[in-house]
């Protein structure tokens, strides 16, 4: 894709959302963001400004299902694509909230879709997960591989691009990049950006964080009896900033061939949660007690990526390792032990 070009940025203000914003005004393109802030603040927007020294040309507040106000940010800014975060996350809340999951994610996604259509957009990189392969004992998948999903989050992940997946082929003149995230943790380097969830569940990387600086007094590892060497659960953990940059590579990529593609985003190697707990304990020079309970609902044993296609696609790769993807993190919450509290 030329730059300079006009991206849309559903859930800009999110995790992921803001690290990308950074990573693509850093090269020059230009943003439009919209979130409904369910699960941030609009204070980050000024954070990734001053870290890119460059502002976004417009941000709204809007709920994805409202076409109408999505439409109205189309019709006022002419978006050459779209990268599509916006959504809600957590695999644990969706076995106790499955309309509310399947109703965000897939109304949001068809209403994004029709507004889309109605302007003549019709790029979009979509934020897919690993969850969707869900349980197997296949380590490490690639995309060839089905998606199993056990939980209502994944099966609306895997719902979305199924979709997309059909409208790309019903409808040739749009093109999708799915990106199937495996754990995507860390933080920038500057400190001013990282995860701050407001309320709700709490990925295990911001929880070690609250542990470390005594917000809590423990992490609860969710089951130890998994089939893995440990017996915790297994994850590719993945820098933001790397989750970012394959971003700003994929629009690159988005005219490579017709239809809807998917690509793992992953780094390739498996580390458990009391392997994890171990490095960050390390990074921070602080112990990390922990308690053992059940599994969480939903939760499965292992998931980690064969990242080989991306790599042969794109010559791209994720180059930070798991001491960056700590350090990262508990820097942002030692200079932010309130997150971006407004
Ligand atoms: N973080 C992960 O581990 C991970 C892994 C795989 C996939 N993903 C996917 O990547 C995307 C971004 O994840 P994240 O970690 O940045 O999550 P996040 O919660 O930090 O960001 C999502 C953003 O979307 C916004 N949002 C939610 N519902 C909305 C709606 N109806 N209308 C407008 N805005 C809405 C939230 O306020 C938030 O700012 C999500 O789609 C998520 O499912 C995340
Ligand atoms: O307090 C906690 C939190 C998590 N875990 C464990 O740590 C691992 C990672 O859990 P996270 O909640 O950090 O991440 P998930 O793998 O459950 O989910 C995240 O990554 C997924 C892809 O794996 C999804 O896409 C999802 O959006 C995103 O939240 C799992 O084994 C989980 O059981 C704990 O033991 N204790």
């Amino acid at each position: 894709m030329p730059t300079p070009s006009t991206i849309l940025i559903t859930g800009g203000a999110g995790f992921i959302g803001s690290h990308t914003c950074v990573e693509l005004l850093d090269h020059g393109y230009s943003l439009v963001a919209v979130d409904d802030y369910s699960n941030s603040s609009p204070q980050v927007y000024s954070r990734v400004q001053r870290i890119a020294d460059r502002c976004l040309s417009a941000v709204y507040r809007l709920d994805l299902r409202n076409t109408r106000a999505v439409s109205d940010v189309l019709h006022h800014h002419s978006v050459d694509a779209v990268v599509h975060f916006a959504g809600k996350k957590a695999v644990g809340e969706s076995m106790r909230k499955p309309i509310e999951y399947y109703d965000t994610n897939i109304g949001g996604t068809t209403s994004l879709l029709r507004a889309m259509d109605e302007h003549g957009v019709h790029q979009m990189v979509f934020s897919s997960s690993c969850s969707v392969y869900g349980e197997t004992d296949k380590a490490p998948l690639s995309e060839q591989d089905p998606a199993r999903p056990t939980n209502p989050y994944a099966a609306s992940k895997w719902a979305c691009e199924q979709i997309l997946a059909d409208v790309c082929r019903l409808r040739p003149e749009f093109r999708v990049l799915s990106l199937r995230y495996f754990n995507p943790v860390g933080a920038h380097p500057s400190g001013l950006l990282g995860e701050s969830p407001r309320g709700g569940e709490v990925n295990l990387m911001p929880r070690l964080a609250q542990v470390a600086d005594g917000e809590r007094k423990s992490v609860t590892v969710y089951g130890d009896d998994y089939a893995t060497p440990d017996g915790t659960g297994v994850r590719d953990y993945i820098h933001v900033m790397d989750v970012a940059e394959a971003h700003r590579v994929a629009l690159e990529h988005l005219d490579d061939a017709p239809g809807m593609r998917v690509f793992n985003l992953g780094v390739g190697e498996g580390t458990s949660v009391l392997e994890l707990l171990a490095v960050f304990g390390e990074t921070c020079g602080r112990d990390i007690p922990y308690t053992v309970e059940d599994r969480r609902p939903g939760d499965v044993s292992e998931l980690v990526a064969d990242p080989r296609e991306v790599a042969h696609e794109w010559g791209w790769r994720p180059t930070r390792d798991l001491a960056a993807m700590c350090r990262d993190a508990w820097r942002f919450r030692q200079l932010n032990p309130l997150g971006y509290a407004d």
